[in-house]
């Protein structure tokens, strides 16, 4: 058996009931079978992939708060320090019912390669809680983050661990947790990301990952001859991400008709209002049937659907294994012809194949999704020098990390004979520095 496969077995041997964690791991290691082949005997020898496999730590913790009836409620809270190699643990904190230890793990590893694609000196790790923020008051949220954060606090720091938003997980969260912190360390320190302007965040970074989405898809669409400019496009989610894809690839010249939320999906055919759609996901934190209200002309339709759409360019920027299979095919059969993913993995291993198959551009979540933690990484070096930079010179070096990326993946899987093959270049990019730097360690 090749050393690829035993350690995919061993992974599901050793961490049963965690199907992300296995699918996140098959993707990456599978795409690295050339590489391994080539370096065989020494990885072998130094039990590299094992080693990176396994996370450096893992975090589980209760968090006791209380509701507003005066209820004490009990949550489960987690952080996987994934690997260190590179630089300190870095990666958001998910709030949503669905979180346990195999998707924190699955995230973390993602990370491991995305961070490293960036460029920049972050290492992989990723946390969160089976919290869910909806319907909670801003007072539960308070005491929710107040009590996570009080142990969490342990384990983090500016120069060790640095966690960030994810779903459920905005600028009103982390807020709360920063202020914790500060309380019982005392230190007034980037110990998080996506800080509010008021305390050291930085500018741009709410705008980071979906903007870089676009970044790195319109350098994609670039590489192979073609433009973002007058293409109608899908987005799922309407969340952080989602809201700056759609805002960018309007600003690029296309026309965005869908977004959804966990309960449905609206579809504009004049083009998603995006001052609309942030009133009622950043104000109100309502439901997208409120959409309706804004846009008569619009549809909303309960459950999932945004895939059936004909477009040219779709952007799955809600949350994991969210394109299945017959999605991709029915994408495909509309003329779909470039896929990036804002989520991260939320497109099914057999439908990324279908698509790559059918001569879809397929852009990887790690690779096309870095831009929200490179900006997160921008913000650490500002807090370091205790400055602020402008909007604009953020943005422009946002830019300049996704086209990088896009390149820099792209020129890997030229490397290793698997041209215009994103997945593969993606994660052999993002490998080569982190075995070099965990080489050049030693064995720990
Ligand atoms: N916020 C960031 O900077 C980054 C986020 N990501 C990834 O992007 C995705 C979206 O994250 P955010 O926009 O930050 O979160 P968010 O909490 O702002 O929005 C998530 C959106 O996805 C929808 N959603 C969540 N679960 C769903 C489900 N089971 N079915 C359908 N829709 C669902 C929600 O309704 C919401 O519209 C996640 O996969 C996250 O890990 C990746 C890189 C950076
Ligand atoms: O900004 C960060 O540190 C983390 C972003 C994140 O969680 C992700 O890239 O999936």
């Amino acid at each position: 058996m090749s050393y690829v496969d035993e350690v995919i077995e061993l992974v599901v041997k050793k961490n049963p009931d965690e199907p992300e964690f296995h699918q996140a791991v098959k993707e990456v290691l599978e795409s690295l079978r050339a590489v391994v082949e080539a370096h065989e005997e020494e990885y072998r020898r130094d039990a590299l992939l094992e080693r990176l496999v396994e996370p450096e730590r893992q975090i589980k913790f209760r968090v006791p708060w209380v509701d507003d009836k005066g209820q004490v409620q009990v949550n489960t809270g987690y952080r996987v320090q994934f690997n260190s190699a590179i630089g300190p643990y870095k990666g958001g904190l998910r709030l949503h019912p669905s979180v346990n230890i195999g998707i924190i793990k699955f995230l973390g590893f993602e990370q491991i390669f995305k961070n490293s694609l960036t460029g920049l000196p972050i290492g992989g790790g990723k946390g969160g809680s089976d919290f869910d923020p909806k319907g909670k008051s801003d007072r539960e949220v308070m005491a929710f983050c107040q009590s996570f954060m009080t142990e969490l606090c342990k384990y983090i720091g500016a120069d060790t661990d640095v966690p960030a938003g994810d779903i459920g997980t905005g600028a009103r969260e982390i807020g709360y947790m920063y202020g914790q912190y500060k309380r019982i360390r005392g230190l007034s320190e980037g110990v998080l990301t996506g800080k509010g302007l008021s305390y050291g965040g930085s500018l741009a970074r709410t705008e980071a990952t979906g903007y870089g989405l676009l970044y790195f898809t319109r350098e994609m669409l670039k590489l192979a001859g073609k433009d973002i400019a007058g293409k109608t496009v899908a987005v799922s989610g309407a969340g952080n991400v989602a809201i700056y894809a759609i805002e960018k690839a309007q600003q690029m010249g296309a026309k965005v008709v869908t977004c959804s939320d966990s309960t449905g999906w609206v579809y504009d055919p004049e083009g998603i209002d995006v001052a609309a759609l942030k009133e009622i996901k950043e104000v109100k934190r309502a439901r997208l049937t409120e959409y309706k209200n804004y846009r008569p002309n619009s549809e909303y339709h309960e459950g999932r659907g945004v895939w059936s759409v004909k477009v040219d360019i779709a952007l799955p920027c809600a949350t994991q294994n969210e394109l299945h299979l017959e999605d991709a095919k029915q994408l495909v059969a509309n003329g779909c012809f470039a896929v990036a993913e804002g989520a991260n993995m939320p497109t099914t291993l057999e439908a990324t194949q279908y698509l790559q198959e059918n001569g879809v551009l397929f852009a990887p979540g790690k690779a096309s999704n870095a831009g929200g933690v490179a900006t997160s990484a921008l913000e650490m070096s500002q807090n370091s020098e205790r400055l602020s930079w402008t909007f604009e010179e953020v943005d422009a070096k946002l830019q300049n990390i996704m086209v990088n990326i896009c390149h820099n993946a792209a020129d890997a899987a030229k490397r290793y004979g698997a041209e215009g093959n994103y997945v593969v270049g993606a994660n052999i990019a993002g490998f080569e520095k982190v075995v070099d730097a965990m080489q050049a360690q030693g064995i720990v």
